[in-house]
C-alpha cells in the first residue's frame, strides 16, 4: 500500500525553481531515500510536504489524503512528522520539555506517557539528561532528541532530513541504527534525505537521486549500488580500469 504518493510537485523561491515537476512513492513499511548534490531540491521536498512551503503545482496524497498546501500544523496531525536538517531542538527548554513539545497537537496523555517511555527506550541517554537544557546536549544526542521528539508525535510516516549531518562516522553508524529499529519494530515507513550515500543507499529500500529540482533516476538501492555511474558519482568508487581516463569522459547514465 502507498503510504506518500507526491504526483508532479514544483515549488519556488520567487524566481528560482526548487523542485520541477518531482514525483515519488512511499510505500507502507518502507525506507526511502532521496539523494542528490548541494542545491538540488532535497530540504525544499520535505519543506514541501510538511506544509513549510506551498506547493505551486502537484499533488501529495498521504494515504490517500490530500495534503498539498496544508497547515504544517494539521499535516502532522494526520501523521507525517519531519526531523528537520541541523536538528533545531529548543536549547534553552530540557530534554523531557523539548519531547513533550513533540506531542503538542496530541490530548491522549496515557497514550504520550507510554510514547516517552519507548522513547526513552529507543534513547537512554534522553531520560539520563531528562532534566538538562537541550542546549547542553553533543551534536549526536540533539539529533536523538529531535528523531525522539518526532516519534512522540505519534507518526503515521517519517521524515528525516539529513541526520548524519556534521557527526562522526560512530555516531551516525549508531543514529542510522535506530532509524532502521523504528522502521522494523513500528512498521513506520520513512523517507530520508541524505549526503552519504553510501549509507543510505545500505538502509533504504528505494531511492530517488534528485538534481536541478528533478528525478533523474529511481529504483531499488540494491540495483542502483550496482551501476557503474552511481557508484563513480554518488559512492566515490574508481574503477581501477579507468585510472588515468579523464573525468570527462566518464557518463552519467541519466541527465
Ligand atoms: N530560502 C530560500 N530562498 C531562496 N532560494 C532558496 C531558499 N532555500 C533554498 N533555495 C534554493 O533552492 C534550491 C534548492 O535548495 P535546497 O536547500 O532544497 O537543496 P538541497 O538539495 O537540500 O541542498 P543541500 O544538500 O545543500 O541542503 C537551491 O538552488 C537553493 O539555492
Amino acid at each position: 500500500m502507498t503510504v506518500l504518493d507526491v504526483q508532479n510537485l514544483e515549488a519556488v523561491y520567487g524566481p528560482i525553481k526548487a523542485l520541477r515537476g518531482v514525483s515519488l512513492q512511499v510505500a507502507q513499511g518502507q525506507i526511502v531515500t532521496v539523494l542528490g548534490p548541494n542545491g538540488a531540491g532535497k530540504t525544499t521536498l520535505l519543506k514541501t510536504l510538511s506544509g513549510l512551503l506551498d506547493p505551486r503545482r502537484g499533488t501529495v496524497l498521504l494515504e490517500g489524503q490530500a495534503i498539498g498546501g496544508q497547515d504544517p500544523v494539521d499535516i502532522v496531525r494526520r501523521g507525517l512528522v519531519q526531523v528537520p536538517e541541523g536538528r533545531e531542538v529548543f536549547p534553552l527548554l530540557t530534554v523531557r520539555q523539548n519531547l513533550l513539545m513533540g506531542a503538542y497537537t496530541r490530548r491522549d496523555r496515557d497514550a504520550v506517557a507510554r510514547d516517552l517511555e519507548q522513547a526513552h527506550a529507543y534513547f537512554p541517554i534522553l531520560k539520563e539528561r531528562a532534566d538538562q537544557p537541550a542546549g547542553l546536549l553533543s551534536g549526536g544526542q540533539q539529533q536523538m532528541l529531535a528523531i525522539a521528539r518526532a516519534l512522540m508525535a505519534a507518526p503515521r510516516m517519517l521524515m528525516l532530513d539529513e541526520p548524519s549531518l556534521g557527526l562522526s562516522p560512530k555516531l551516525t553508524q549508531e543514529i542510522f541504527a535506530i532509524i532502521r529499529r523504528i522502521n522494523q519494530e513500528r512498521g513506520t515507513p520513512i523517507l530520508l534525505v541524505e549526503q552519504n550515500a553510501h549509507l543510505a543507499l545500505h538502509l533504504a529500500d528505494q531511492a530517488y537521486i534528485l538534481e536541478n529540482g528533478r528525478v533523474v533516476l529511481e529504483g531499488p538501492c540494491e540495483s542502483l549500488r550496482q551501476r557503474p555511474d552511481i557508484q563513480e558519482f554518488y559512492l566515490g568508487v574508481h574503477d581501477a580500469g579507468s585510472r588515468g581516463e579523464r573525468r570527462w569522459k566518464r557518463r552519467k547514465g541519466w541527465h
